[in-house]
């Protein structure tokens, strides 16, 4: 690439400027990663996209798409820390959490003004959002196709009235999502399928997005350079679009759903007793709400489901982690063995 663009375009921030030392300043580049491979990463910089290699110390494993960094030119020198970070849980792997995309400040929960619209899965995609510091906005498609997309925007205000909702036609989205696509915005896309996410990440990339998969797997090795996850919008913003980053599940999420609930955290704060689980207990005061019409039962019930869904996924992770321990507990002891009997 051959265009050039200032730090703050990239989405350089004070944030991260605070991080550098002098000497740093100095002889450092920041550059914003783009693509994680195995044993290289795909940057842009100011001046166009470099392919680097990894930490001297580590693997690319503790990178994600979007994170800022130092680099000497030739290798990513240090990773900055992130505003922001979406992760999941691997699948089968137990312990491990995968990075998805790092320093999104706006995620577009994406669903269609039509059967598809269910709370509990917005609700879930809000803790989620909150639980990885970043900003949700409801976005609702195929507003063209709906004889009230007006009554669709009041669902989404009744789960939550402090969340921005914007109905579009994913196909030509005009300027409706302008206020989080400007120069040096990130914003990634969450939403089950058929929703129209690729419809949208088109538009909003002049079509970018189409063309990013094929490059990957051009076989004659052509455009190996493009910034392939990292994909700059027409507005000036980037969109991250990563295939991990569309099928984020809940885990470790717990603050994230307090304040997705937080109408039901304050009340429950006030029940009789601290260990109430708000069903048949005296002095309940979720119960008493809900009793006085201000709470919809529905929303309760989806509540404690996502609480326990997060409470058993977070719990298999801790589980795991313990475990880990353990086994680093045995590993030293092992070798503190063998290093015991080799010296008697
Ligand atoms: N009329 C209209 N059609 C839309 C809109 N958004 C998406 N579509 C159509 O809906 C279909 C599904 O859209 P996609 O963009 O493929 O949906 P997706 O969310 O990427 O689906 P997955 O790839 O399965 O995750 C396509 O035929 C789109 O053209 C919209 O706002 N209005
Ligand atoms: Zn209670």
């Amino acid at each position: 690439m051959t265009d050039t663009l200032t730090l703050a375009a990239l989405g350089w921030a004070a944030d991260f400027m605070r991080q550098l030392s002098l000497e740093e300043l100095a002889t450092l580049t920041p550059c914003r990663i783009a693509a994680v491979h195995r044993n290289r990463l795909d940057v842009r910089t100011p001046g166009g996209a470099q392919s680097l290699l990894p930490p001297a110390q580590g693997t690319t494993a503790a990178l994600a798409v979007g994170d800022w960094g130092l680099s000497d030119g030739t290798r990513l020198i240090r990773p900055l820390e992130r505003r922001s970070l979406l992760a999941r849980r691997a699948a089968g792997t137990g312990a491990a959490r995968q990075l998805i995309a790092a320093n999104v400040d706006t995620l577009f929960i994406t669903t269609s003004c039509n059967a598809d619209f269910n709370p509990a899965r917005l609700e879930r995609y809000l803790a989620l959002a909150r639980s990885a510091g970043v900003r949700p906005v409801f976005v609702l498609t195929k507003a063209d196709l709906s004889a009230e997309p007006e009554a669709w925007s009041a669902r989404a205000a009744a789960i939550d009235p402090r969340v921005a909702c914007c109905q579009i036609d994913a196909r030509a989205p005009g300027a409706a999502l302008a206020d989080w696509c400007g120069s040096g915005q990130t914003v990634a896309l969450l939403g089950s399928s058929g929703v129209g996410k690729t419809t949208l990440a088109n538009a909003l990339t002049g079509g970018a997005a189409a063309t990013a998969g094929i490059r990957e797997n051009d076989a004659k090795g052509r455009h190996t350079t493009t910034a392939r996850h990292l994909l700059a919008m027409p507005a000036g913003g980037w969109l991250i679009d990563t295939p991990g980053m569309r099928e984020l599940r809940l885990s470790d999420a717990g603050e994230g759903v307090a304040a997705t609930f937080d109408d039901i955290t304050a009340l429950a704060a006030t029940c009789r007793f601290a260990d109430c689980r708000h069903a048949h207990e005296p002095g309940c005061a979720v119960q008493a709400a809900i009793a006085e019409g201000q709470l919809a039962p529905e929303r309760l019930t989806r509540w404690q489901k996502l609480d326990r869904e997060d409470r058993y996924n977070s719990e298999t992770l801790a589980e795991a982690h313990a475990r880990d321990r353990a086994f680093g507990r045995m590993t030293r002891h092992a070798s503190r063995e063998k290093a015991r009997r080799r010296d008697v």
